[in-house]
């Protein structure tokens, strides 16, 4: 969201630097008025650049966009330049110029200088002890071949034991956790005591990974990753396998008993990085320079989703085709999900200008979300010469372009929708409330669960399927506030739950209403004491009185995070780590995550800057059987036609990098 940016402000800071340096040297009778005039305009020019929500999210600013701006700017830069605010890279000035015309916060060109490097270090073919044996190399060719992998997951899987950085670009269900089991493999076979570590820049995404393998290895029964992973939760394995958040892994301590940094690596021999699109450059940096040469690191992600809520475009610089990391980088295509010639394929395709560009694209995501099932795969055929897949999973899209109303903030057809959506969980969440009711004073244990063995069972299958219900539907919004929005989804979805319990008399509007049973919620931080994670949904429910109802006590809440396999979670309501109502969430938030109904709420101002492809991408490609889009023709339009633009020079300093690598 553009307010959480935070490189214009870091920016700002250095234009008010400029600005009072400016003045100090006018000050001091060393700039004539009419030059410190057109310095401060440059300064002006450069601060209006930097707030613009187009340019936001950017690590660096292009000369040439400040001079069209403001024409004399090329003045004003010289007059910077000899002040010795504006400088060469790696010179000590606060700003810095480089060959191609970027003007950076010098922090952020030394940040993406150093980003470079080490990429580049890594990015060489392994030679000698560390090449990959042939047995390995024989091991993963069977495992790709029993699968039937085509070239990119083949090379992907290979690269993973013949080089120190492999990229995977890939979008939902093309195999990268398949590929990652089978990376596995073969790097056990050449070290059985690989030290692995999962990361992702979220815990939740990091969990997922953990249990992602282990998912995919019930399919794919792999003797030497089966046999870790059982020695693992024994106890008993020389391999090491643990997944954290990034920053977690940033924080923990290396032998060393220091944090990990430059000169203290962490102590790890492979790293597979998870969501990698997520990570800005700050977060890149500081990670690279925590991992020695040694160690592997394989980025998994997504190029076509949205960039980083932080500055930087690390993930899609890196992957950019025809960059200097292509050797290292594996873009899968066949999505098992997203089946080629299903509607949500061909949408996607179309979102991405796949195939189909500028206002071809737009035309036709109009004409593929207003399809029906039957008229559908001639559709498709005709826009892409491809057949509908036979055995493909039904997907159902729409499209509503009703403009929200000022009262509720939102559309009538998305009021609809999430009426309609809400239904089973409203069913669910009254069979709960009978239920608490009826046992209102029975024995609970301390985060909620009765004592009471039967009872507890038969609570535990009730909220079960209330977690269920939720999970099946999820509203997306592109902004946080305002019209269309997340807030305005929360209310709407509150009031439908307030007002059932309310008729239940299972409201005590005496208190405030912050916590209620059925309120979804999302967690902000992670908490491993508790077990819950940053991006974690949960669900409150009553704590019960125990048998002792104390009429004047606020009732007490515990929040139920449902979990894929066994039991969930329950940890009292007010222990829980800084969270929000989360009956909606942002485009943003539900990367990683996927739902039957998913609705997507592109931005109420046909032209704000958050309408871009990777949102409307983002978005659709959450859902397991249902998406549909609400928003105005020209927020779709612009949705298809305005990539994200984030200025970096990144790709050009690995390219400076690479060439200037040595072997490592
Ligand atoms: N080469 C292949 N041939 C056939 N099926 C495959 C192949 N690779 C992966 N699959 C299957 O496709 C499905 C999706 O794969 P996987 O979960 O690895 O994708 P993913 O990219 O990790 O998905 P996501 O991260 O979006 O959950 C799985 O059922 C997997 O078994």
């Amino acid at each position: 969201m553009t307010t959480e940016i935070q490189n214009p402000a870091s920016f700002a800071l250095l234009s008010g630097l400029l600005r009072a340096a400016c003045r100090d040297a006018e000050l001091k009778g060393t700039l004539i008025p009419a030059d410190a005039e057109a310095a401060q305009r440059t300064i002006r020019a450069v601060a209006a650049v930097t707030s613009d929500p187009d340019t936001q999210g950017s690590v660096c600013i292009p000369w040439a966009y400040v001079e069209a701006r403001e024409p004399q700017a090329a003045k004003g830069l010289g007059i910077l330049r000899e002040l010795g605010l504006i400088g060469d890279p790696g010179s000590p000035a606060p700003w810095a110029l480089d060959a191609a015309g970027r003007l950076y916060a010098a922090r952020f060109f030394d940040e993406e200088r150093r980003l470079a490097e080490s990429l580049a270090a890594r990015a060489k073919s392994l030679t000698g002890e560390a090449a990959p044996t042939p047995e390995a190399l024989t091991l993963v060719g069977k495992m790709c071949e029993a699968l039937g992998t085509d070239e990119a997951q083949s090379a992907a899987v290979r690269g993973a034991l013949e080089q120190r950085l492999l990229i995977v670009s890939g979008g939902p269900g093309t195999g990268k956790t398949t590929s990652v089991v089978m990376m596995l493999e073969g790097l056990l076979a050449m070290k059985p005591d690989l030290r692995i570590g999962l990361a992702a820049p979220t815990g939740k995404a990091a969990s997922r990974m953990l249990q992602s393998i282990r998912e995919s290895l019930s399919r794919q029964p792999l003797a030497a990753l089966l046999t870790a992973m059982r020695a693992l939760d024994a106890g008993t394995s020389p391999a090491t396998m643990e997944a954290k958040t990034i920053h977690k892994w940033l924080v923990t301590r290396t032998p060393t008993g220091e944090m990990p940094g430059p000169g203290n690596p962490m102590a790890l021999d492979l790293l597979v990085v998870d969501e990698a699109s997520m990570i800005d450059i700050h977060l890149a940096a500081r990670l690279l320079s925590a991992l020695s040469p040694e160690t592997r690191l394989i980025l998994l992600g997504d190029k076509h989703q949205l960039a980083a809520v932080g500055p930087g475009s690390v993930f899609a610089d890196l992957t950019e085709e025809e960059g200097a990391l292509a050797a290292n980088t594996a873009v899968l295509k066949e999505s098992r999900r997203f089946e080629r010639g299903s509607i949500v394929w061909a949408l996607a395709s179309v979102v991405n200008q796949m195939g189909i560009e500028g206002d071809a694209a737009v035309s036709a995501v109009k004409t593929l979300l207003t399809s029906t099932e039957a008229d559908a795969p001639g559709l498709i055929r005709s826009l892409f010469g491809t057949e509908a897949p036979t055995s493909a999973r039904r997907y159902q899209v729409a499209w509503h372009d009703d403009a929200p109303d000022p009262q509720t903030g939102l559309s009538e057809s998305v009021r609809m929708w999430l009426d309609a959506s809400m239904e089973p969980y409203l069913e669910a969440l009254a069979d709960c409330t009978d239920f608490w009711q009826k046992h209102r004073t029975a024995v609970r244990k301390s985060r909620g669960t009765y004592a009471d063995g039967k009872l507890a069972a038969e609570e535990e299958k009730l909220v079960g399927a209330l977690w269920r219900a939720l999970e099946s539907f999820r509203p997306l919004a592109a902004q946080r506030e305002g019209e269309s929005s997340v807030a305005a989804l929360n209310r709407w979805a509150e009031g439908r739950v307030t007002a059932l319990l309310r008729q239940k008399g299972a409201l005590d509007e005496r208190f405030p209403l912050t916590h209620y049973a059925g309120r979804a919620v999302i967690v902000r931080k992670n908490d491993d004491v508790l077990g819950v994670f940053n991006g974690d949904v949960g669900i409150e429910l009553p704590l019960g009185t125990n048998g002792v109802a104390d009429p004047d006590a606020p009732p007490r809440f515990v929040t139920y995070f449902g979990r894929a396999e066994g039991e969930g979670v329950r940890v009292p309501s007010a222990l829980l780590p800084e969270h929000d109502t989360a009956f909606a969430m942002t485009i943003h938030q539900s990367q990683g995550s996927e739902f039957a109904r998913v609705a997507v709420l592109l931005p109420a101002k046909p032209d704000s800057a958050l309408s871009t492809r990777e949102l409307l991408y983002t978005g659709i490609t959450r859902t397991k059987a249902e998406v549909t889009v609400f928003g105005s023709e020209e927020a779709l339009a612009r949705s298809v036609s305005e990539p994200t633009r984030r200025l970096s020079g990144l790709a050009d300093r690995i390219r400076e990098a690479c060439a200037g690598a040595k072997d490592v």
